[in-house]
């Protein structure tokens, strides 16, 4: 028999984690809280940066410090667009592992996030929001669902949070960009999306309009992240020196070593009717 996927509890710090490992080596390690993803190991090497800095002691899970780094659920809110916590509530709630499959070259993880007493005093609205990892010898695909389980219509932004881990953004590019409509969030300023994009200041921009794949290109190393239509903007984000330095939770150099790129709503929010659904993906594969 050949040999299959397996799934293993551990914690890392405070949290109660799962690796989910395939037999050719590559591995995911997600949180239950936040539904978040700590690690993913493709091709012998860690893709995502977590800040060593990261409050990884459950103290998010009071509300004040998300974990830095993996991939945060932003939901349902993005950034300070309402009148939520910064980014939503999601990634600071404890989520429930809901399903899970392992296959000799494939394995997937499902957490659940539903309404609860706590959620319904932070936001009067049911529902059940689910994070589907996929993962594959070289690849990765997320998928974010939200069920209006509710009465009432609900409406949402959000974002897959990805810190992409990079041995120095000073040097990397990200192309894939080209033509779209670009906001530039420290300006305020319109224009298009360059090509490539490079970071040598800090950097935070949100991408309009129908997304093509991506490629992150760090030294010898790239990476392909692609995402559904459903999510409708690209987020890319670098903190750099100055930002860095005022983040608690980032060592002084952090900034070089991540580059966000995130498949977001930020603009115009979903509108889910009662019993209504979205989804929503991103997909990182190397090369
Ligand atoms: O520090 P947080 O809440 O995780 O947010 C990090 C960054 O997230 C990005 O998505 C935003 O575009 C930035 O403006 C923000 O600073």
């Amino acid at each position: 028999m050949s040999a299959r996927a397996t799934l293993v509890p551990e914690t890392l710090g405070g949290l109660n984690c799962w690796r989910l490992s395939l037999p050719g080596g590559d591995s995911l390690r997600v949180a239950e809280q936040g539904g978040h993803v700590l690690s993913w190991i493709a091709g012998g090497r860690e893709r995502l940066f977590l800040s060593p800095r990261s409050a990884l002691d459950g103290s998010a899970l009071d509300g004040s410090a998300p974990v830095r780094g993996g991939v945060p659920v932003c939901w349902p809110q993005f950034n300070q667009r309402g009148d939520l916590v910064k980014h939503g509530f999601a990634r600071q709630l404890p989520w429930l592992t809901t399903a899970y499959d392992l296959g000799a070259d494939a394995a997937s993880l499902e957490l659940t996030l539903c309404s609860s007493e706590r959620t319904r005093a932070l936001w009067p609205h049911e529902f059940e929001l689910t994070l589907r990892l996929l993962l594959q010898p070289g690849r990765l695909r997320l998928t974010l669902g939200a069920r209006n389980t509710g009465a009432q219509p609900l409406a949402f932004t959000g974002a897959l949070h990805s810190y992409f881990a990079c041995d120095d953004v000073a040097q990397a590019s990200l192309s894939g960009l080209q033509g779209r409509p670009e906001w530039d969030s420290l300006t305020d300023g319109h224009a298009q999306g360059a090509e490539p994009l490079r970071f040598e200041a800090e950097f935070d921009r949100v991408y309009s309009g129908q997304s093509t794949p991506m490629r992150l290109q760090d030294g010898a190393q790239a990476l392909t992240i692609s995402q559904s239509d459903s999510w409708g903007d690209t987020v890319v984000w670098n903190p750099h020196v100055a930002k860095c330095a005022a983040l608690a939770d980032m060592e002084a150099d952090g900034w070089r070593r991540m580059l966000c790129v995130e498949a977001a709503r930020v603009f115009e929010p979903v509108t889910l009717a009662p019993g209504q659904t979205w989804q929503g993906w991103q997909q990182l594969e190397l090369g």
